[in-house]
């Protein structure tokens, strides 16, 4: 025998480990779930190496548990790969993935209940001190000439580790968990542990045997023909594959023989992980071929915005010996890739078809990470299709609609989709950039998250209608429509009149100066004064944002302010005006009036002067009023 030495654990996995102790988590039994999870994977191990590198092994790849209630343990053996003592260290002493870093870090800050923690991350191997008193590891790698190996710790400060004589120690892993006093009548409990088998792992693709007994039967549900698959078993799968408590939303289960043969069957989750956050990496199907797992969570199968999908692939046709480093480049895959794709794009326009509330559903949990699917080119109609807006139609903010029935709501004879990118719904329904809409009874798009504007740059247009900013809408195009609401219209200005506004605007112009480039008459306005328009067509202002915040450029972009001439404002401005074209009210509305639109446009940093013209303005107005009254 070796010497036993002590280690101490790294500081992250004593601080998961005190968590996990402390912790009140009542579903304590997903520790048998975590130690299953390890042997399959170690298992599984085996058998890439063995079939599909063409290795020997006659050893039988099973689970083996065993509950002893008088020493009060439960023992795991597997027929793994095992570990060498550098693997031991490594893996069950330093944080080992992810997940557990992650949770740790949430837990710490407090942000999320423990509970919900535990049971939305796989803790791993450390969630078995939730259970024990100690735990000992015996392990013999599959490595040639590795020595057997073992790890005992009571899951406080440090664990020890100790070299055993070769003979008498099998390949693979033994762990023995010595339960805590008053748990060991509920864990060292055959028909219990069998009950907790059932429930959360019965997909492993295994034997698992409790006290000599089979407990799994069913292997490999994907190959099964459909019709003898119930919905239950389904969802009973996709819990298993994901650690979800809920069903899925939708079950996509098919088997194709050409191009490519391949079954596959996909879950879509009712829940949408953070696309962006920390469950980023959690995507993929896991790829099997022929029943042997090549590459869990497979990340070339679907393209990152399909990334919601859960579930498995498994071919006949691609090499049992295909490395994990060539598969990317690998044809045959992107075959199986390419019909993925469609399949998936197809079956979400039949939900979408066959029941818009169920399509909603999904659109609220995934539309945000689907929306990035404006860069497949190659699916581009189908995207078109399915991906869906709030609009000036709706009766809410939930509401959705799709480009068709954008359509079939359109005025007749109008060629163009228009959408406009605003903070919420309400400040769109305010904008002045939409009063021309809104007068036409001309429905909006409403854009809400910044991607929405980078799919209708890519989509360009849908079914031949081009897709238009309402800021950049044609007001030729938009005259040829009659106005449904009827603004009390303002009396015509006189050719006197029109000449004298063209002095205004240019005298707006002077008190503006460099701010801005020109200064117009509007067409799009009724119930505004003014607003700011772009002077190039090319982007529309908040993509300029954008572009503006990648480039760190904090300068107020200058842009074009119009004028609406029968707003009454601007009336009386044309009246002082005329009686005195030097009237400093002149100049001090045409700031405020500039200002005020700027800061509606989220442009305006200082606010100094506007509140100081403000207050001047409603101090002289207030004396006018007293005045009038007395
Ligand atoms: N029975 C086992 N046989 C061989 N290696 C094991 C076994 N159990 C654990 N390991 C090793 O220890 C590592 C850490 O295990 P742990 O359960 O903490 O995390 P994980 O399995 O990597 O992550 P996840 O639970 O998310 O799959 C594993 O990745 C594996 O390398």
């Amino acid at each position: 025998m070796g010497k036993k030495t002590t280690h101490k654990f790294k500081a992250e996995v004593s601080q998961l480990l005190d968590i996990l102790v402390h912790s009140l988590y009542t579903n304590k039994e997903i520790f048998l779930r975590e130690l299953i999870s390890n042997a399959s994977d170690a298992l599984e191990k085996v058998r890439f190496l063995t079939t599909a590198q063409g290795g020997q092994d006659d050893t039988p790849l099973e689970i083996r548990i065993e509950a002893d209630k008088d020493a009060k343990t439960v023992t795991v053996t597997d027929t793994g790969v095992g570990m060498t003592r550098d693997e031991l260290m490594k893996n069950i002493g330093t944080i080992a993935h992810s997940g557990t870093a992650e949770l740790t870090k949430m837990a710490t800050e407090g942000k999320e209940s423990l509970d919900t923690l535990i049971g939305r991350f796989g803790v791993g191997f450390y969630s078995v001190y939730m259970v024990a008193d100690e735990v000992e590891v015996t392990t013999r790698s599959i490595e040639p000439g590795a020595k057997p190996m073992v790890w005992t710790s009571d899951g406080k400060t440090d664990y020890k580790l100790q070299e055993l004589e070769e003979d008498g120690v099998a390949r693979g892993t033994r762990i023995v968990v010595r339960l805590k006093d008053d748990l060991a009548g509920q864990f060292a409990n055959a028909a219990h542990l069998k009950s907790i088998i059932k429930k959360h792992s019965n997909f492993i693709n295994f034997p698992i045997h409790v006290d000599g007994e089979r407990v799994n039967t069913v292997t490999a549900l994907w190959r099964e023909p459909k019709f003898q698959i119930t919905s239950e078993q389904y969802a009973e799968f996709y819990k298993f594959l994901t650690y979800d408590a809920e069903d899925p939303l939708d079950t996509l289960h098919t088997s194709v023989d050409a191009p490519v043969q391949f079954n596959a069957l996909m879950f879509i989750p009712k829940a949408g992980d953070d696309p962006f956050g920390m469950n980023r990496e959690n995507r993929g199907l896991d790829l099997y071929v022929r029943r042997v797992l090549i590459e869990k969570q497979n990340k070339d199968l679907l393209p990152e915005y399909l990334g919601f999908i859960k579930g498995v692939v498994d071919t006949e046709d691609l090499p049992l010996n295909i490395s994990r480093e060539t598969l990317q480049d690998n044809l045959l895959l992107r075959k199986i890739s390419s019909t993925l794709v469609k399949q998936a794009l197809d079956n979400l326009e039949k939900i979408a078809r066959d029941d818009a509330d169920r399509y909603a559903e999904f659109w609220r949990a995934h539309g945000t990470l689907f929306k990035a699917g404006y860069m497949d080119f190659l699916n581009k109609d189908k995207f078109a299709r399915l991906v869906r807006f709030n609009s000036s139609a709706s009766e809410n903010a939930e509401g959705l609609t799709s480009f068709a029935n954008y359509l079939s709501r359109a005025r007749e004879g109008q060629k163009e989709i228009y959408y406009a990118y605003g903070p919420s719904r309400e400040a769109l329904g305010l904008s002045p950039h939409l009063e021309v809409f809104r007068k036409k009874g001309i429905e909006v798009l409403y854009l809400f998250e910044p991607i929405d504007e980078f799919v209708m740059d890519a989509l360009r247009d849908f079914d031949g209608h081009a897709l238009v900013a309402a800021e950049h809408a044609d007001m030729a195009t938009l005259d040829g429509f009659e106005n449904l609401e009827r603004d009390q219209e303002a009396a015509p200005l006189s050719d006197d009149q029109k000449t004298t506004l063209d002095r205004l605007l240019a005298r707006i112009k002077e008190a503006l100066g460099e701010s801005v480039t020109e200064v117009r008459v509007s067409r799009r306005l009724s119930g505004s004064p003014v607003c700011l328009a772009n002077p190039d067509g090319n982007v529309t202002s908040s993509m300029d944002k954008i572009m503006r915040v990648i480039s760190k450029d904090t300068s107020i972009p200058k842009k074009v302010l119009e004028v609406n001439p029968d707003h009454a404002l601007v009336r009386n401005m044309l009246t002082i005006f005329e009686q005195d074209a030097d009237d400093p009210f002149i100049g001090q509305a045409a700031n405020q009036l500039f200002e005020s639109a700027l800061l509606l446009e989220g442009y305006l940093t200082d606010p100094h002067a506007l509140v100081g013209r403000v207050q001047d303005l409603l101090t002289k107005s207030s004396g006018w009023y007293v005045d009038s009254r007395k």
